[in-house]
């Protein structure tokens, strides 16, 4: 089926998973959960990228706006359980400067699959396939309560109609 949100779900969803190394990378730091500079520079190159891709470049920073809040979901999430369970913390410190390329690179995944769903996602039938789609994607990733609620955060501003 050449109309599938399938990899753009897969793509979110991933995003989704990188949370877990930028929580584990912020956890014992001062360095906040919700870094506003660097938003600003993930919806800005988003943007600029959408254009070159012949998408609506607002239509774009409201779905990675989406993609934002879905890891701070996850984030604050791990954070708190991993307060309220200090047996369960990481025990090494990833690098964030190594994480957020890895970022990036999804975030050009997630673009191109916006634009190759952009049909799909304007028919009357995407929420239908959205919520189908959501349901297979967790579990072929089977996805954790915390993961299936980031996946959730990120997925309402897909369909357009
Ligand atoms: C993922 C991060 O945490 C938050 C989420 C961001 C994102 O999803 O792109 C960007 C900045 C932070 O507010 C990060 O700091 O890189």
């Amino acid at each position: 089926d050449p109309a599938s949100l399938d990899p753009l779900l897969h793509a979110a969803a991933e995003r989704v998973a990188t949370s877990d190394q930028v929580a584990a990378a912020k956890w014992g730091t001062d360095q906040p959960i919700e870094d506003p500079a660097r938003e600003q520079q993930v919806l800005d190159s988003v943007a600029r990228e959408a254009v070159e891709l012949g998408l609506d470049p607002e239509e774009a920073k409201r779905v990675f706006r989406d993609q934002i809040e879905a890891s701070k979901v996850v984030q604050r999430a791990l954070h708190s359980h991993w307060a309220a369970h200090p047996d369960e913390q990481p025990t090494e410190r990833p690098d964030l400067g190594e994480v957020r390329p890895v970022i990036d690179r999804l975030n050009d995944e997630v673009l191109r699959e916006l634009r190759d769903t952009e049909q799909l996602r304007e028919h009357p039938s995407c929420d239908g396939r959205l919520a189908s789609t959501f349901v297979r994607t967790r579990h072929e990733l089977r996805l954790d309560p915390v993961h299936t609620a980031g996946l959730a955060r990120a997925v309402p501003s897909l369909c357009r109609a």
